[in-house]
């Protein structure tokens, strides 16, 4: 991994720029010492009467001029509070052994849910979405917008993510495909801004692809419904051409480029932000978004903004800068870290050959073509090959790659949801994050790069606990590679032969070897169904 020193550093407060503000914050903070004893019961008197301002003060380079102080994810992981400090979110027990009752049940819940937690004094997991009313005074539009959507209860990382969120923590979190990360972060976002405001940008979050950036802010404008929130998409329109400062925008969900390009060019505020969202975060922090993270990062310039990483897949590289770079965050990982859904009937199909490849999909089609079904292949040349061939026979068939007009690509998302596109043909880019209801079958055309392609690649199914199936081909050139991901099958239950299992694993992080094309020549021996 390159040098990541620079991301997240120097985090700069214009203290003249925002006398405003600090003068406001020094009143606050006057009157919060007359109202209550500072320190941990501080925080913890405020985290109740949700919407109160939360009194956190964290030190942070930049902002006091020092280092980054105490990432404590695992320094207290262990520590055991006395009753009085109780979980940071503001129920005070009665006593000692109801304290202690109480961590228990906590325990208790989250062995059943498979969630694993490190931190200092971690919020108990939701028992139910009710209990965000009873506990952190969440107004019904809330609840009603989950039942209207058919969320009766909270899936793992909703019932540990979003207490932890509430209670004004940093997180980094990592949870199976299709867990319902999305709603783990905005439920806590649209609990904690309360209600639309003009005052400038409140909450961003980040997401790796302009597809994933459009679905999510559908996702947070259902779960808004019936509260006048001011949700964006970040368009190319509008980083082009947008006056933010006359916009109101509470939650501004877009992707790291043209983030950028509105913050130099359309001179975008993010001064105000209170929550700052990196979806799918490892893949943020690969080497070609790290420069536009950083911008991202330091132009949240609010002190007191909660930072939050989601994913399915979290390699140490990232949990390590996490760690030196958050605050008191909390490490939620649900299940085993960086494993595939075990909801997924996953299969290997030896093909030989390119043109092997071709045939066993010829032959999957012919006996259970059961759309819709995503394919995934290598690259962008690879996925036009692949769509030329199988635009000759009657199946419905599109691609998608970012070398395509915008139209185009959101064209080719919306007739594949709309179950016009029987067949999408995708590189690894669609891979991650994308929901596409009632998606039976996923086929790896081409063998996945890494363990982690593989993971979100076949994460597409199995979704929300459905099941799903996914066929992966794989030919000679792939056999090298072969037990990398034979791994990840086998650690999601998947029975795998003993031969691969005793191979060595490969020791090359990508695997992308030159394949011959797909090109199969004359007409007649294209695919016909
Ligand atoms: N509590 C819930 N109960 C039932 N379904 C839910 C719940 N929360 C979310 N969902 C549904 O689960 C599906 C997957 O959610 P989401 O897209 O947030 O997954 P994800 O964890 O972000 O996946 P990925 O890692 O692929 O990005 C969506 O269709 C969403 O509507």
């Amino acid at each position: 991994m390159e040098d990541t020193s620079f991301l997240f550093a120097g985090t700069k407060f214009d203290k003249k720029k925002f006398a405003k503000d600090i003068e406001r914050f020094k009143e606050k903070k006057e009157n919060k010492v007359l109202e209550v004893n500072p320190g941990f019961v501080d925080n913890i008197k405020t985290e109740t009467e949700v919407g109160k301002k939360s009194t956190r003060k964290r030190k942070r380079k930049g902002t006091s001029g020092g280092s980054v102080e105490g990432f404590s994810v695992f320094k207290s992981a262990n520590a055991v509070n006395e009753p009085e400090q109780n979980d940071g979110e503001g129920e005070k027990p009665s006593g000692r052994k109801e304290y202690f009752r109480q961590l228990e049940r906590d325990t208790v819940l989250r062995k059943n849910h498979g969630i694993h937690i490190s931190g200092s004094n971690v919020p108990s997991p939701l028992q139910s979405f009710e209990e965000l009313s009873t506990r952190y005074g969440c107004k019904p539009y809330l609840l009603r917008n989950f039942a209207e959507l058919g969320y009766k209860e909270p899936t793992p990382i909703q019932r540990q993510a979003i207490p932890v969120l509430l209670s004004g923590r940093e997180c980094f979190a990592c949870a199976p495909t299709g867990s319902g990360k999305t709603l783990a972060f905005i439920c806590p976002i649209l609990m904690k801004l309360k209600h639309g405001s003009k005052d400038g940008v409140r909450a961003v979050v980040l997401c790796p692809t302009r597809e994933l950036a459009a679905q999510t802010t559908r996702e947070c404008k259902k779960l808004a419904r019936g509260k006048k929130f001011h949700i964006k998409l970040m368009t190319k329109e509008l980083s082009k051409s947008a006056d933010f400062s006359k916009l109101p925008c509470d939650v501004l969900i877009t992707t790291p480029l043209r983030l950028q390009f509105a913050i130099s060019k359309r001179k975008l505020d993010l001064s105000r932000v209170e929550f700052l969202v990196l979806d799918e975060s490892d893949k943020l922090f690969e080497l070609g978004f790290m420069k536009q993270i950083d911008f991202a990062v330091k132009s949240c310039s609010n002190p007191s903004v909660i930072r939050m990483l989601f994913s399915a897949t979290l390699p140490d590289t990232v949990e390590d800068l996490a760690r030196t770079l958050m605050h008191d965050a909390v490490r939620i990982i649900v299940g085993r870290k960086n494993t595939a859904s075990s909801s997924v009937k996953q299969k290997l199909v030896y093909a030989g050959s390119e043109e092997g490849k071709f045939l066993a999909l010829r032959q999957i089609f012919a006996e259970s073509l059961d759309p819709p079904v995503l394919i995934f292949v290598q690259s962008k040349e690879r996925a036009t090959e692949l769509y030329r061939e199988l635009a000759f026979t009657d199946i419905k068939v599109d691609v998608i790659h970012n070398d395509l007009p915008q139209a185009q690509r959101e064209d080719a998302v919306d007739n594949f949801r709309a179950g016009k596109t029987w067949v999408l043909i995708a590189t690894d880019l669609f891979a991650r994050g994308m929901d596409f209801k009632g998606l039976n079958c996923v086929i790896n055309y081409d063998f996945p790069e890494s363990a982690s392609a593989y993971i979100h690649r076949i994460g597409r199914v199995g979704r929300a606990g459905r099941a799903g199936e996914a066929i992966t081909f794989y030919t000679e050139a792939d056999v090298p590679f072969l037990r990398n991901i034979a791994n990840v099958m086998s650690e999601s239950g998947c029975d795998i032969p003993s031969w691969i299992m005793s191979m060595p694993k490969a020791k090359y992080k990508k695997h992308r070897p030159t394949r011959d094309s797909i090109t199969i020549g004359p007409k007649d021996e294209r695919i016909t169904n």
